[in-house]
């Protein structure tokens, strides 16, 4: 199954609800190849919940809707079409992802561990580390010998080396200072670019993603209040929560 069209993230009349409640109801969002589109809201408004469930991640949950993301979809396929996607073709990218690597495993190992585990060959790995500017001393060292940025590169590294075509990031900055957080910016900006890579960004900082995204969603309770490209929405808000939350910022 092949994206069509430079499509990458297609979605259609998406909920999700827990216990019967509706906590994202997404009636459109399209991400296409090298395009950045970033769902942004307060707490609790339903970005993860949305960005969970493009790869079926989000467990317990009754979902409707139709979801095709990198030419699967989503919704009806089984596991196994699920797996082949998730971590190598369409990436996430977490707040901390430190916290989710292995404390007592090199990152050279585990790099080579998700390689094997999606059939790749090693030799993406030098163009991948120089995408994100790290030097192949870091595969020998452990989780806790990185900084936040550097971890945070290494995970875009992995996704990259995984041949990913889409990054589907949950606030990937929100952890770092700020002049790291420039840097991750900095890369995942280069790689659109470069590589032609789609993003869907998760954020609740406007300052960052009105530097990075093409188009934002803007959600509030679970519902998408207003739509279009960024520097229309942010610019010239429609919706008097977009005004709100463009109001809050230092
Ligand atoms: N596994 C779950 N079971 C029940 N309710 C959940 C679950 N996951 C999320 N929710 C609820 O769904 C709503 C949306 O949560 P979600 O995490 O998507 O919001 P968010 O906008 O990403 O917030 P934050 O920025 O704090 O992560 C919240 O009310 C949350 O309590």
């Amino acid at each position: 199954m092949s994206t069509q069209g430079g499509q990458v993230i297609s979605v259609r009349d998406l909920k999700v609800c827990y216990g019967g409640r509706v906590v994202a109801d997404v009636p459109e969002l399209d991400v296409g190849a090298g395009e950045c589109v970033a769902i942004v809201g307060e707490s609790g408004s339903g970005k993860s919940t949305t960005l969970l469930s493009l790869l079926g991640l989000t467990e317990n949950a009754e979902i409707s809707g139709h979801v095709r993301v990198c030419g699967v979809d989503v919704l009806t396929a089984p596991q196994k079409a699920l797996r082949a996607i998730r971590g190598a073709r369409a990436a996430l990218v977490m707040q901390s992802p430190q916290a989710a690597l292995s404390p007592a495993t090199r990152l050279g190992t585990l790099l080579r561990r998700a390689l094997k585990l999606h059939g790749r060959q090693g030799n993406d790995v030098d163009a991948a580390l120089e995408a994100v500017m790290l030097d192949r001393e870091i595969l020998r060292r452990y989780p806790h010998e990185v900084s936040g940025g550097q971890a945070q590169r290494f995970a875009i590294a992995l996704a990259i080396a995984l041949g990913a075509e889409v990054i589907l990031a949950d606030e990937p900055t929100s952890a770092l200072d700020v002049t790291v957080q420039a840097e991750v910016v900095g890369v995942l900006r280069r790689l659109r670019t470069e590589r032609d890579l789609a993003l869907l960004l998760v954020s609740h900082d406007l300052a960052l993603v009105s530097t990075i995204a093409d188009r934002v969603l803007v959600m509030k309770d679970g519902a998408v209040v207003e739509s279009g490209p960024a520097a229309e929405v942010l610019a010239r808000p429609s919706h008097p929560y977009t005004r709100e939350l463009l109001e809050a910022l230092p």
